[in-house]
C-alpha cells in the first residue's frame, strides 16, 4: 500500500486576513494594532466597521431601532466585515462573535483563515471587571475557542523590571534603566507569534543575516542539541529562573508528561512563558506512556493525546512530535493541521531485542516518514550494551544510497537506562538536559548537556580550537575578551579572545589569514575602511555602510555551508561583514522607550551625535524602529553631511521617505544640524531619542569629547530615552548633565549607558562568531564586573603615580 502525504488543511494564503477573537479584556485591539504594525496590515476593528456600514456607532443603531434590528444588523455586518476584507488585514472581533451566527461564520472563515483565540488569564480578566462578570464572561468565551483555528496566549508578566539584580544590570552608579515595558514585552511575543503562523520568521532572518542563530533552523545546523524539559518539572518548580535555561539547547523539547486540572491552559502558559523568557524554538511532545501517571485505557490514549496534539498545533509551536507508531487516525489528523509547525515523524525501539539499525525495516519506516511529508524523522533505539557508533553510521550510508532525495534531516541515536549512549551520534537535535535539573522520569538524556556534548567535539578533534579577536587601535579597555572568553568557556569551546592593538588594514590581514583565525570585532579605524574588503555583507551592514563583527567564509559554496563550518579550521577563501552595534542600540532603545514615547513616523524625532561606524548604527537603529527624522549633530559638519546623504540616498533606494514635502524634491530622513547653539529645527517635535556616539576620552590625540545636550533641546514634554554609548568613564558629561535633569526637571527621561549596550553588542557577536546561543546573563555580568574592575586598577594606579611624584 502507498503512503502519501494527507493535504495540509492549514497552510494558509500568507497574506490571508488574519483574525482575532477572545473575550472582553483579553487584549484583542492592542494585540491587533501591534499585529497590524508589524504585518503592514489594515486592522479592522468591529465597532469601526459598524459604523462605517450603517453610518451609525452601536449604541445610537440600538436605541434608534431597538434589539432585534440590531442583533440582526450585527449579525450581518460581522459577516460582511470578514468578507470584505480577506487578505491583508487584521481583524478584531468585538462581542457579536458571542452570537450563534457570527461563530458559524467564523468556523467557516476559519477553513481558509488564521483565527486566533485570544487566552487571558481569569485573574487578569477578574482584575478589569468584577467576578462574577468575568466568571460568565469566561464560560461563554469557550466558544471562541471552539470558532478558531490557533490560539495565543496573552501572558500577564507582574513584573515591571525582569532583569532581577542577578542579571547585573544595575551599575555601581545605579543609573536608572528602564525595564521593557509591558506594552513592549506583548509586542515581541506576539510579533514572534504572527512571525510563526505567517512563516515568515526564518526567512526574513535568513535574508537579514544568514549567519544569526535564527536564521538557520536547528535540524539544519552542523550541531544542534534539543533540551528536554518536561511539564511535571516546570509545573513542579514555580519559581524557575529561567535565565538558567539560556543557552542549555538550540531548542527546546518540551514534554507533556503530567495531566494536571486545566492542563490546556497551563501548556498554552508554558509554551508562552518559554517563547518570552528564552525565545528559541519550541519542539511539543506528547508522551503515551509517561512515568508516574496512571496507565489509561488505549481508547482514552488516542483521544487525549489526539486533543493535546492539536493543542500543540494550535499554539503553533516550532516542532511538534509525533510517534508514527501511533494510531493511523492519530497521525493523519496532525499531520493534516501541522499548519506551519513542521512535523518531527519518530520511531522508538523501545525494549530488549529493539529492532536493529541494519534491518530492512529502519529503512521503510524512514521511507514511510518521508512520504507522510514530515519534516524531521526521528529514530531511537534502546540498547543494553551493544551502541556502536559505526553500526548507525553505516545505517545512515545504507539511506544516503536507498531512499531518494530530498531526504528529510535524520535524528538517530542509541539510549539505555543511562541516557543516549554516545552523545555524538546524533549531531542534530541530539537530546540533552539541564544540568542542575534533575530528571528521573527521563530516560533519553539523563548525562548529556549541551555544553559537554559540544566540548567533546573538540576534544576528538571534530572542531578546532580557533583564535577570536578584538582589534582596533584603542582595544585596551575592551570588555570584549573577558565577555567572549566567560561565553566560550560556557559553551564547551576550546577558542580563545584577545584584544590587539593594530590600526592598518595590512596589520589586520596578518591576522586574519591564519587558519585558526575564528572572527573578530573591529573598532576604529576598521568599521568603514574594510567595507570594500568584504566578499558577504549582511543586508543589515550594506545599508549601514559599517561592520564590527568580522568572520572568515570557509564553507564551498553556499552560505549554509559557510556558516556550519564555524568552529572549524582552515584557510579563509574571503571574509563575511556585519553589524550587531545597530541591532544592540535597537534592542537597548526598545527596552527603554516608554508607551507614551511610541515611535510615530510622522512625529517622532531622534537626534545622534557623532558621524563615525558608531553613529551609522545609531541612525540605522532610529530608521529600523521607524523613526522618519533623524537630525545628527557632529564636531565636523561636513562628516555629517557625508552620513546624511548616505542614509538619504539609501532610504531614497527604499522607497523610504520623512513623510513631509517641507525639505525639497527629497524629503530627507536625515538632516544636519550646524551648531548646538541654534534652536531645534522649527516645524519639528522635540527629541524623544538621543544617542550619543562620541568617546568620552581622548582617542587618537583627539580631544575627549564633552558633548551636552542644549537645554532647549530636552524640552520634551513626555521625556525619552538617551543612550550613552560611552562607557569610560560611565559618567560622562551628558549622563552628569541627564542625572540633573531628570532630578530637577523631567524624570521621565531614561538613561541607558555604555555598558548595557555593550553587553548585548557582544552577545549578538558570539551568535554571529559561533553559530551557537548566547549565555546571555553571564555576559552582561561579566562585562559589568570586568570594568569594575578596570575602575578599581586604575584608581590603584592612579593612586601609586601621585605617591610617586608627591
Ligand atoms: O563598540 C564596540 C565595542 C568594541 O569596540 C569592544 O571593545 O568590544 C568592539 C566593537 O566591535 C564594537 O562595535
Amino acid at each position: 500500500m502507498s503512503v502519501s502525504a494527507p493535504k495540509n488543511e492549514r497552510a494558509f494564503d500568507p497574506n490571508a486576513s488574519i483574525v482575532l477573537v477572545g473575550c472582553r479584556g483579553a487584549g484583542k485591539r492592542t494585540l491587533g494594532f501591534l499585529g497590524a504594525l508589524h504585518l503592514r496590515r489594515r486592522l479592522v476593528t468591529e465597532d469601526h466597521w459598524f459604523e462605517k456600514v450603517t453610518g451609525l456607532t452601536r449604541g445610537q443603531f440600538l436605541s434608534r431601532n431597538g434589539k432585534e434590528s440590531f442583533s440582526r444588523q450585527n449579525a450581518d455586518v460581522f459577516k460582511r466585515m470578514l468578507d470584505s476584507n480577506r487578505t491583508g488585514c487584521i481583524i478584531e472581533c468585538g462581542m457579536s462573535s458571542l452570537a450563534a451566527e457570527s461563530q458559524d461564520a467564523l468556523r467557516a472563515y476559519s477553513r481558509t483563515h488564521p483565527v486566533v483565540y485570544i487566552h487571558r488569564e481569569k485573574e487578569q480578566i477578574a482584575r478589569l471587571m468584577d467576578a462574577a462578570d468575568a466568571e460568565q464572561l469566561l464560560k461563554a468565551d469557550e466558544k471562541h475557542r471552539e470558532c478558531s483555528n490557533l490560539e495565543y496566549y496573552n501572558l500577564y508578566d507582574g513584573s515591571n523590571h525582569p532583569s532581577s539584580p542577578k542579571s547585573g544590570s544595575s551599575t555601581p552608579l545605579e543609573l536608572k534603566q528602564a525595564g521593557p515595558s509591558k506594552l513592549l514585552r506583548a509586542r515581541e511575543d506576539f510579533t514572534r507569534f504572527l512571525d510563526l503562523i505567517t512563516g515568515r520568521g526564518a526567512t526574513r532572518a535568513w535574508l537579514e543575516s544568514p549567519f544569526s542563530v535564527n536564521a538557520i533552523p536547528p535540524e539544519f545546523r552542523a550541531y544542534s542539541y534539543a533540551l528536554r524539559v518536561r511539564l511535571s518539572c516546570l509545573l513542579d518548580h514555580k519559581d524557575i529562573d529561567w535565565e538558567d535555561f539560556e543557552a542549555r539547547g538550540d531548542c527546546i523539547e518540551l514534554v507533556i508528561d503530567t495531566w494536571p486540572r486545566d492542563l490546556h491552559k497551563l501548556i498554552a502558559r508554558q509554551v508562552a512563558l518559554i517563547r518570552r523568557k528564552l525565545g528559541i524554538p519550541i519542539i511539543y511532545h506528547v508522551e503515551e506512556n509517561p512515568r508516574g501517571e496512571r496507565r489509561r485505557p488505549q481508547e482514552e490514549k488516542d483521544k487525549m493525546d489526539a486533543e493535546l496534539l492539536e493543542l500543540g498545533l494550535r499554539l503553533s509551536v516550532d516542532y511538534v512530535s509525533l510517534d508514527l507508531q501511533r494510531n493511523e487516525a492519530l497521525v493523519s489528523r496532525v499531520l493534516r493541521h501541522k499548519g506551519r509547525s513542521k512535523v518531527i515523524g519518530n520511531f522508538w525501539h523501545m525494549g530488549i531485542g529493539a529492532l536493529p539499525w541494519l534491518d530492512d525495516r529502519q529503512i521503510d519506516n524512514y521511507r514511510r516518514a518521508q512520504a507522510l511529508g514530515c519534516d524531521v524523522i526521528r529514530i531511537a533505539r534502546f540498547c543494553a550494551g551493544d551502541s556502536d557508533a559505526a553500526i548507525l553510521e553505516e545505517f545512515r550510508r545504507k539511506l544516503q544510497h536507498t531512499i531518494p532525495d530530498p531526504k528529510p534531516p535524520l535524528v538517530a541515536y542509541d539510549f539505555s537506562v543511562l541516557g543516549v549512549r554516545t552523545p555524538l551520534q546524533s549531531k542534530i537535535l541530539s537530546p540533552v538536559r539541564h544540568p542542575d535539573i534533575e530528571n528521573e522520569r527521563d530516560h533519553l538524556a539523563t548525562v548529556s548537556t549541551a555544553t559537554g556534548s559540544f566540548e567533546l567535539l573538540f576534544r576528538q578533534f571534530l572542531l578546532d580550537p580557533l583564535q577570536f579577536y578584538v582589534l582596533g587601535s584603542n582595544v585596551s579597555y575592551s570588555l570584549s575578551p573577558a565577555m567572549q572568553t566567560a561565553a566560550f568557556d560556557f559553551a564547551g569551546m576550546h577558542h580563545t579572545f584577545q584584544a590587539v592593538t593594530c590600526s592598518t588594514l595590512d596589520d589586520l590581514n596578518q591576522i586574519c589569514i591564519s587558519d585558526a583565525f575564528g572572527g573578530a570585532l573591529l573598532t576604529a579605524p576598521f568599521k568603514v575602511a574594510i567595507m570594500p574588503h568584504l566578499k558577504v555583507k549582511s543586508h543589515h551592514a550594506t545599508a549601514i555602510g559599517a561592520v564590527n563583527v568580522l568572520l572568515p567564509l570557509r564553507g564551498k559554496t553556499t552560505i549554509l555551508d559557510h556558516a556550519n563550518s564555524r568552529n572549524r579550521a582552515g584557510r579563509a577563501h574571503a571574509f563575511f561583514g556585519d553589524n550587531t552595534d545597530w541591532s544592540a542600540i535597537l534592542t537597548c532603545l526598545r527596552r527603554a522607550i516608554s508607551p507614551r514615547n511610541y515611535v510615530q513616523p510622522s512625529k517622532t524625532t531622534g537626534l545622534v551625535i557623532g558621524a563615525g561606524g558608531m553613529a551609522r548604527a545609531a541612525i540605522y537603529a532610529l530608521i529600523q524602529l521607524g523613526c522618519r527624522h533623524v537630525f545628527i549633530y557632529n564636531r565636523t559638519y561636513e562628516n555629517a553631511l557625508e552620513v546624511a546623504e548616505h542614509f538619504n540616498s539609501w532610504a531614497e533606494s527604499q522607497g523610504l521617505t520623512s513623510g513631509s514635502q517641507l525639505n525639497g524634491p527629497r524629503s530627507d530622513i536625515c538632516q544636519v544640524l550646524p551648531s548646538l547653539l541654534d534652536p531645534w529645527p522649527q516645524g519639528y517635535q522635540l527629541p524623544t531619542m538621543v544617542i550619543s556616539c562620541v568617546p568620552a576620552i581622548s582617542v587618537d590625540g583627539n580631544p575627549p569629547a564633552d558633548f551636552e545636550m542644549p537645554l532647549e533641546w530636552l524640552g520634551s514634554p513626555t521625556g525619552g530615552v538617551v543612550v550613552e554609548l560611552a562607557y569610560e568613564p560611565l559618567v560622562t558629561p551628558l549622563v552628569a548633565q541627564m542625572h540633573a535633569y531628570r532630578e530637577q526637571v523631567n524624570p521621565s527621561w531614561v538613561l541607558v549607558d555604555g555598558l548595557e549596550v555593550v553587553g548585548e553588542m557582544a552577545i549578538e557577536a558570539f551568535e554571529l562568531m559561533t553559530g551557537r546561543m548566547a549565555p546571555k546573563r553571564l555576559m552582561k555580568e561579566v562585562g559589568r564586573k570586568t570594568w569594575e574592575q578596570q575602575q578599581q586598577q586604575r584608581q590603584v594606579s592612579m593612586g601609586s603615580f601621585q605617591t610617586d611624584f608627591s
